[in-house]
């Protein structure tokens, strides 16, 4: 039940500068109590206007959860005095506190506020810092006054504080004016936390701005669904559900929205289609550059080929077959080219035969892939080192702008011959117009990848499209070698693919399905597969970093979220000497294994095997849980067994569990053993492209769990879900060139 109460801050337990994330101990006539929540720039002595509830805390008990307030300014000598000593406004000390006190009595608040310079007449203040502390009084008294309008709209005092940083003394004008503006510049505001705003200020339901940041939203949500633009039709429909409002009202807008440049539209194959600007953008430069690189001379390699690639041979002692000499002479002779096969056709191989050549020739390399996880798997198998995409193009985070930026661009380019780019099925549309931006033509852009892999994470089907557009050398391989050969991984990987049902339990081989009809059943028997039977059959693994179960699905009995749940319980459970943080609905606990699930340029880290620092942590990125710390709200977790980052307990809706992560999150990476539950999941989700995508990350072992039908009704299912991604026309288009 809500309560209102009011009193004033005896001691503060805990305050959050950023977020305003508040535990202080409460005085009142009647009563001690401690209030929790959101409460900004609060300090001891302060008074308040508390709304909220009482909760009960599992360790520390009653406590009063703040869910709105109104600061009451004091109004005795001692209460001003109090105030102006309390911090709240820099540089006034108890002394010069009672100083302005003893002068100016209960005008004080009016005097600062309005006549600042009276307070040069107190010992100890000049000019400047009457100034300074006007400011300051007028700024916290400024913030007040937002906070409590902004309450109204259901606008909590976190969200107040971020709304301040952005709009400043502006602030009210900015919501009033169009609270959907809210939607673009404040992160953690989406469309429909605006349109709730909206709503309670009776904005209509067909005005302009909510109308124009539907559209948006529903841009940006199918973009986050890999598509960069949606047909006018398929736009007007779904913004029209999310809106309520009729098509023709939304095609309007569009129009004015695309002379505005917010986007852009045209006909593209038939129909009109709309792309956010950004996306529209990043789509020509991509074109433009690959086209320009090309199309341009490149430096010449030392001798003849043939002979460069006998001498690489000769060094690795692997003779290369007739495709893959094929393959390293295009990717030297071309300015672009792709190199596409599955698991065990020799990519890596011919990486190494490209590099060795190119070095042989003097010509400067630099190899690269999307993720980290990624890049060490070539440093590891090529002995080469690799970086990230977004390291080679000396990436930071740009405050002003607020948002991440790359050092090298087309103002700044690589200085390399080659850049070989492996894992490039991984690359969407936004990085891939970063990477060729920053490519110089007379650099020789090689693609490594498997096409057959799901697509990218972000926006863009961009390995797909370059090489169904037929605009650049590609070359396909299929054989698989020997060595490869005697893995029943690579061979039942590359059958799912071909839409042949995987051969499962040989003998002494790595790939097993395991029989069970219930979801129950199959989650007991992944269970039991994780902390018994795995780890005794092979002894050299640590089960929790080394066995990866992988799902299709967040939700159900077998969906990563419960799957989690049930995992963290067995590899993991509550013990009296591990801390443990509840987030949300799910706890997280010292030596969980956990995911990072966003980009965060900013995160910074320290390596404590070499002591260097750095920032950026990368959606994908798996850790373990080192400390939990209650006093300073902090989590610890280590990448890559060295990496420290802390987490503040705010920054954790950025971690997830991760003894089981979906197949999507998994790309890119490998893991010694996979379990994957093949029960009935929805058929969008349930493909032979995820299916194969899961299995090729298995290194040492793949085992299915669950029904054999199900599996089979994978491979059967080869549908490729549909992205709208302009692209391959567009590189068709320079053929005719
Ligand atoms: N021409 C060849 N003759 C004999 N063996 C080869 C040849 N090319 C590659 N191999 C061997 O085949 C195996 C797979 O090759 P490689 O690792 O290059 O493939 P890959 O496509 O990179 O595989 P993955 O995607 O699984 O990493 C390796 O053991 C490699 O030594």
């Amino acid at each position: 039940m809500m309560e209102e109460k009011q009193g004033s801050v005896a001691e503060i337990i805990f305050h959050n500068q950023e977020n305003g994330y508040t535990i202080a101990v409460f005085e009142t006539e009647e009563e001690q109590f401690t209030a929790v929540g959101s409460l900004p720039s609060c300090h001891k002595g302060s008074s308040y206007i508390l709304r909220g509830q009482w909760k009960i805390h599992p360790t520390y008990g009653e406590q009063f959860a703040v869910s709105g307030f109104e600061e009451v300014m004091p109004s005795t000598e001692d209460g001003i005095q109090e105030f102006l000593a309390s911090g709240v406004l820099k540089g006034i000390g108890k002394k010069t506190a009672a100083a302005i006190v003893a002068k100016f009595g209960s005008e004080t608040f009016e005097i600062i506020e309005k006549q600042p310079q009276k307070l040069t007449e107190i010992d100890g203040i000049g000019d400047k810092k009457a100034e300074a502390v006007a400011e300051a009084f007028r700024s916290h008294r400024e913030f007040a006054r937002i906070t409590l309008y902004l309450q109204q709209f259901g606008i909590n005092a976190d969200y107040a504080m971020k709304l301040y940083r952005v709009y400043g003394s502006d602030t009210i004008t900015a919501v009033e004016e169009n609270p959907y503006r809210l939607a673009e510049d404040i992160f953690g505001i989406g469309f429909k936390k605006a349109d709730k705003i909206a709503e309670k200020m009776g904005i209509a339901r067909d005005d302009e701005h909510r109308i124009k940041s539907g559209v948006k939203f529903t841009l940006w949500y199918f973009a986050g669904e890999g598509n960069t633009f949606l047909p006018q039709t398929v736009l007007c429909e779904k913004a029209g559900g999310l809106l309520e409002v009729e098509s023709d009202k939304i095609n309007d807008c569009l129009v004015e929205m695309a002379f505005q440049g917010d986007v852009h539209i045209e006909n593209l194959e038939n129909r009109n289609v709309v792309f956010l600007m950004t996306y529209y953008l990043a789509e020509q430069n991509v074109c433009k550059c690959l086209a320009a690189i090309n199309s341009a001379g490149l430096k010449a390699i030392g001798s003849d080929l043939d002979s460069l690639i006998a001498v690489t041979e000769t060094e690795s002692g692997i003779a290369l077959s007739e495709n893959q000499k094929y393959a390293v002479k295009t990717s030297l002779n071309q300015g672009i080219s792709v190199i596409t096969g599955g698991p065990g056709t020799g990519k890596t191989t011919i990486i190494n035969s490209i590099i060795k050549i190119l070095q042989h020739s003097g010509l400067k390399t630099a190899i690269a892939a999307p993720t980290g996880r990624a890049a060490k798997r070539i440093t590891e198998t090529s002995g080469y080192e690799a970086s990230t995409i977004h390291r080679l193009l000396e990436y930071y985070y740009s405050e002003g702008e607020d948002t991440m930026r790359f050092g090298k661009t087309a103002e700044d380019p690589l200085d390399y011959d080659a850049v070989i780019i492996d894992e490039a099925s991984m690359i969407d549309l936004m990085l891939m117009n970063g990477l060729v931006s920053a490519i110089k033509p007379a650099t020789r852009l090689i693609l490594v990848g498997d096409a057959d892999q799901l697509p990218s994470v972000g926006a863009g089907n961009v390995l797909r499209d370059i090489i169904n557009s037929e605009y650049i050398y590609c070359v396909k391989l299929t054989e698989i070698f020997r060595q490869a050969k005697e893995s029943l991984i690579v061979v039942n990987a590359h059958k799912i693919n071909r839409g042949e049902y995987p051969d499962c339990n040989e003998k002494g081989k790595d790939f097993f399905m395991m029989r069970q009809k219930s979801e129950k059943d199959m989650l007991n028997l992944i269970k039991d597969l994780c902390i018994r039977r795995l780890p005794a059959y092979y002894t050299q693994i640590m089960p929790v970093r080394d066995i990866q179960i992988l799902t299709p699905v967040r939700k159900g009995l077998l969906g990563s979220i419960n799957l989690n749940r049930e995992l963290q319980d067995v590899f993991n459970p509550p013990c009296p000497e591990l801390e443990e943080r509840k987030a949300g609905d799910r706890i997280f606990r010292e030596h969980d294994k956990v995911m990072q699930i966003k980009n965060n340029y900013q995160l910074k880290w320290r390596n404590q095997e070499d002591f260097t620092e750095g920032e950026g942590v990368f959606n994908g990125d798996v850790g373990f849980i080192n400390s939990i710390d209650r006093e300073f709200n902090e989590v610890v977790v280590v990448f890559d067994e060295c990496k420290y980052v802390t987490y503040d307990f705010s920054q954790l809706d950025e971690l997830e569990l991760a003894y089981a992560v979906t197949v999507h999150k998994s790309q890119g990476s490998e893991f010694p053993i996979v379990i994957m539950p093949m029960s009935w999941f929805p058929p969008v989700l349930a493909t032979r492209n995820l299916l194969y995508t899961g299995v090729t990350r298995g290194k040492h072992a793949v085992v299915l769990v669950g029904s054999e039908n199900k599996m089979h009704a994978m491979v059967d299912n080869n549908r490729i879900t549909q992205r709208y991604s302009g692209l391959s026309v567009r590189l068709k288009a320079l053929l005719s060139f």
